[in-house]
């Protein structure tokens, strides 16, 4: 370990399973007592039978560089590669220029030389006024936003970090991303996983910004903070389908925040029994067609949980399947619990088939109290 500055300090962590390709980070002195230590063992990169994984890394076109591609079928949530970072920095660092300079120097120092030379050929696009060195540089260009620390006990500055995975970051922005990754601190690594179905040569790609925003702030942001115009197929959509994707997206951003709540129309019977899965299945709709598969979650979950309240059982098989492969890499907990889920749907969905069993109750009742409304007031 070597001392850089009062507050921040370059620490090295290795990996069981990965002994060779070990992490340089620039932390702040608070996050140093959290760092995981010992390291979990990260999830297995699952393999090819022949040994190989599902992806290459290759040329991906005019201005585009290098790019990820599949090597073959890729179901939707299967696991694409698990990885640890690199290098680590905070995502503020508030030191002058000069020891900016130096700090990112020996951050590069501190890992093995093959690992240094591979993060020397990651894309640097930050000009010199805003990086003197290209190891600023490359790690302000390839920095994925990770947290450290602890939620309750470090405030969030201080937790935000940029994490440079060689691999990872070779994939390419989309605005309609197949594949996303998720961190896990305990393992210190990320998993990359598909979004949806990918097939043999498809390009994996991932978002690098706020993809719910209209294409003109999308690029805006893209050519600021990586130095390219997004050429995705949702970007060069002629003008008024590209209106249409805006809005689509606009209306998929506001459902996030006002969608018909699961839990309050689950036992509300004065609310249609389709009320929420009407809403959640034109969002579903639109999210397919506009590539945004990252956001579908929150909708499957309460799409699956809606036929388990009505007590639909292969309805809901059928979604609580989807779920589980969604969550499989994305969360792990609720993966585990919807697999519980279909072993026993009856005993351990909460609410199985409340409304249809309150319905019937309901109807049972009402006959009991009106017998007269039996006699059709045509006989009279
Ligand atoms: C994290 S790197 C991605 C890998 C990079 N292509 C390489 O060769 O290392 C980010 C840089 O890749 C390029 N890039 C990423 N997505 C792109 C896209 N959709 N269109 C054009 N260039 C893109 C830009 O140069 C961007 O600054």
């Amino acid at each position: 370990m070597s001392q850089s500055s009062p507050d921040f300090s370059i620490q090295t962590l290795s990996f069981p399973d990965a002994p060779d390709s070990p992490s340089a980070l620039l932390v702040d002195d608070r996050i140093v007592p959290y760092l995981p230590l010992p390291v979990r063992p990260a999830r297995s990169t699952p393999l090819h039978q022949d040994g190989k994984p599902s992806f290459e890394i290759r040329p991906a076109g005019v201005d585009r560089g290098l790019g990820m591609f599949a090597t073959r079928h890729i179901p939707a949530g299967a696991l694409i590669l698990v990885e640890h970072p690199a290098i680590l920095t905070p995502a503020k660092v508030p030191l002058t220029r000069d020891a900016r300079d130096a700090v990112y120097r020996d951050l590069f120092a501190a890992l093995p030389e093959h690992r240094r030379n591979e993060l020397r050929t990651m894309t640097n696009c930050r000009s010199l006024d805003e990086c003197e060195t290209m190891e600023e540089g490359i790690a302000r260009t390839n920095g994925t936003a990770v947290e450290l620390g602890h939620p309750d006990e470090i405030e969030i500055d201080a937790r935000e970090y940029g994490a440079v995975f060689l691999t990872i970051n070779r994939s390419n922005h989309s605005c309609g991303p197949n594949a996303a990754h998720k961190w896990d601190l305990a393992s210190f690594s990320s998993s990359l996983y598909a979004l949806r179905p990918i097939e043999p040569a498809e390009e994996i790609t991932m978002i690098y910004t706020d993809v719910t925003q209209p294409r003109d702030t999308r690029r805006e942001r893209l050519l600021a903070h990586y130095g390219f115009t997004c050429m995705c197929e949702f970007c060069t959509l002629p003008p008024s389908l590209s209106a249409e994707s805006d809005a689509a997206r606009a209306a998929l951003r506001e459902w996030r925040h006002t969608r018909p709540v699961f839990a309050g129309w689950a036992t509300d019977l004065c609310r249609a029994d389709d009320f929420v899965l009407k809403s959640h299945m034109q969002a579903l709709e639109l999210i397919e067609k506009e590539g945004l598969q990252g956001m579908e979650s929150a909708f499957v979950r309460d799409v699956c949980l809606c036929w388990a309240v009505l007590g639909e059982e292969a309805k809901f098989r059928e979604w609580a399947k989807k779920l589980e492969r969604l969550s499989d890499v994305r969360d792990v907990a609720m993966a585990r619990e919807v697999r519980g889920w279909l072993q026993d749907p009856k005993g351990r969905v909460p609410k199985w088939g409340w409304r249809s069993k309150r319905r019937l109750q309901t109807s049972k009742k009402k006959v009991l109290e009106e017998p007269e409304s039996y006699y059709s007031p045509l006989l009279f």
